[in-house]
């Protein structure tokens, strides 16, 4: 199967459990989790040669992070020992009308401080398929916010396509410093990972007035912007709380646009990462080469059943994905 590389940094999360505030809380859940990473998790689950590349502390943490992403066959050849720490993330579990709530405390740590490229690029970028990044990662520093544009780069001269999931993280940088990496990134990218407010808020693109799906008026008037991009997509709340969603997954790809059905998600589990599993689930449909609309229903199946359960990451196969999507029911399977 083709080769992907996802590229970013992987963290330790401590979280609360439902009903506990992170001020009065006695013991975390530990799990481990990052944008890329997560969406690495799942392209292994599905059968996809997949390497994360990142760097950790030479330290037992270090090496719980490789070892959470071995255990889902994920590739960790390009996994850097070294630096101080391994970013860290508190994370108050929502419930209800209350938000969760993610505290970061990531500065200091063996990815965030890199200053340069330390992995042997033409290795890394050599028969990839799609190399996948996020707006996490130029948010971490100035430096990673030219070394990210420079490894699409690199990875574009090697014929990767390049996907981008926007991933705007207000904790981590303004809207400002978004907005300007975004203009000299979305140039260099293929497959985009964009919702209605990244459009209208990072893309300035105007609020949508008609009567129609503003989905595809958002969908159209980013490819206005950037041609080069020929596929968006993003997944849409209907009902939103911390503990219950109405979900459905959005894609467009060369002027064809498609929605998956209404997933209703109640209670959620846990939704971080959710955004992830869509993600991979998509990144999935078109190395397979699907349909847009398998592509879609597959890859919001795939974040309703992320939200079921806890961790960053899509812990579901392919087929019990595809099982989901046939019963979706809750029943128990016999
Ligand atoms: O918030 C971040 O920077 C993370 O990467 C942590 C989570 O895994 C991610 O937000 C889920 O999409």
């Amino acid at each position: 199967m083709a080769k992907i590389v996802t590229l970013g940094e992987i963290m330790l999360r401590l979280s609360t459990t439902v009903g506990t505030r992170v001020a009065r809380a006695h013991s975390f859940r530990a799990h481990y989790g990052g944008g890329e990473a997560n969406v690495a998790i799942s392209l292994a689950n599905y059968g996809h040669h997949v390497s994360f590349a990142s760097k950790v502390p030479e330290n037992h943490l270090g090496k719980a992070a490789i070892e959470h992403l071995r255990r889902s066959g994920v590739d960790t050849q390009f996994m850097l020992a070294g630096g101080e720490r391994l970013g860290t993330y508190y994370l108050e579990m929502g419930s209800g009308a209350r938000a969760s709530q993610v505290i970061y405390d990531r500065k200091g740590s063996s990815f965030a401080e890199m200053t340069a490229l330390e992995w042997d690029i033409d290795q890394l970028f050599k028969d990839v398929a799609i190399f996948h990044i996020s707006g996490i990662t130029p948010a971490l520093s100035d430096t990673w916010r030219s070394m990210t544009l420079d490894l699409i780069k690199a990875a574009k001269n090697s014929g990767c396509l390049i996907s981008l999931d926007i991933n705007y993280r207000q904790k981590l940088w303004g809207t400002n410093g978004c907005k300007a990496f975004l203009k000299e990134v979305l140039p260099l990218i293929d497959i985009c990972s964009a919702g209605k407010l990244d459009a209208q808020y990072l893309l300035e693109i105007s609020p949508y007035t008609g009567s129609d799906n503003e989905m595809i008026y958002y969908n159209e008037q980013m490819h206005q912007l950037y041609p080069n991009i020929k596929i968006f997509y993003s997944t849409i709340r209907t009902v939103y709380s911390a503990s219950h969603n109405d979900l459905v997954g959005t894609f467009w790809s060369n002027g064809k646009y498609v929605e998956s059905r209404v997933h209703t998600i109640n209670p959620i589990v846990d939704r971080i990462g959710g955004g992830d599993a869509f993600a991979g689930g998509i990144l999935h449909g078109i190395l397979t080469n699907q349909e847009p609309q398998q592509i879609v229903d597959f890859a919001t199946a795939a974040s309703a059943l992320e939200h079921t359960v806890f961790g960053d990451e899509n812990q579901f196969s392919e087929s019990e994905i595809i099982a989901y999507m046939a019963s979706s029911s809750g029943e128990v399977l016999r």
